[in-house]
């Protein structure tokens, strides 16, 4: 069973697969603690915001609430609900704070690709086929060994950025893994002007990839 805090049908904002339909599966709870996290709702896992399966099928906005599901429950739940998506993005939270291969499998046989969002600060547990992009948290909890099995797992690095220092702390960490075949995208974060300005920069640099997250231009979840 996973602590499921919110399903809902959208618009993938973020990274390479920005633009594609997809249902997004954000499990609550995460221990990183993030200052600019934008979804600080999802950190903390209290019992008494435990609420039945049916109310965590739409949109939370900063409630924190949160029900158990099992993977048969939730496609179950993707049917009633009428969803189209075909890709199907697991965030959080932390959702690598949780074993997700058997969840990726029933997903990935019912038809299903799975995206998976994680900071790189649990190890990655996650079927062979599942897209994993890794947004990594440097310098917080899970520690170096973890984040760089994260990192070679990864097929998309994700790295939000303010300022020239994180650029380079992605450097320092890079060092020693091979990128060949993966995504690397920069994403301001926040939206702040000098942000996306130094991101793009970068990225016409480097030849990686801008990610805006497009959601919140669009004002949509
Ligand atoms: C909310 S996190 C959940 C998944 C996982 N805990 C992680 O950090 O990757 C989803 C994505 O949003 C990014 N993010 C969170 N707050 C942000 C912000 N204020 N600006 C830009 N990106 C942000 C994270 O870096 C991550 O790529
Ligand atoms: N539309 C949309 N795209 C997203 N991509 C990653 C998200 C996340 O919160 O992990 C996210 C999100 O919350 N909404
Ligand atoms: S790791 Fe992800 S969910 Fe956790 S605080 Fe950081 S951005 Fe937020
Ligand atoms: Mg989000």
């Amino acid at each position: 069973m996973y602590p499921v805090n919110e399903v809902f049908e959208t618009i993938q904002g973020e990274g390479k697969n920005s633009g594609l339909a997809a249902i997004f599966v954000r499990l609550q709870g995460c221990e990183v603690g993030c200052s600019w996290c934008d979804t600080k709702h999802t950190w903390t896992l209290d019992p008494a915001l435990q609420v039945s399966p049916e109310q965590v099928l739409c949109v939370d906005g900063e409630v924190g609430r949160w029900s158990h599901y099992s993977s048969e429950q939730l496609i179950d739940a993707f049917k009633a609900q009428g969803f189209q998506a075909k890709l199907v993005v697991i965030t959080g939270g932390e959702p690598c704070q949780y074993d997700l291969t058997e969840l990726c499998q029933a997903l990935e046989a019912k038809g299903y690709q799975v995206q998976i969002e994680t900071s790189g600060t649990e190890l990655v547990k996650v079927s062979d086929g599942a897209w994993v992009t890794v947004s990594p948290k440097i310098n917080m909890k899970g520690g170096k060994a973890v984040l760089v099995q994260a990192l070679e797992r990864a097929n998309e690095i994700k790295h939000p950025i303010a300022r020239q220092r994180h650029i380079d702390e992605l450097d320092a960490l890079l060092e020693g893994i091979d990128l060949t075949n993966k995504s690397m995208c920069l994403q301001p974060i926040s939206q702040i002007e000098a942000a996306t300005a130094l991101a793009m920069k970068t990225c016409i640099e480097r030849n990686w990839r801008l990610s805006v997250q497009m959601h919140k231009y669009l004002q949509i979840d």
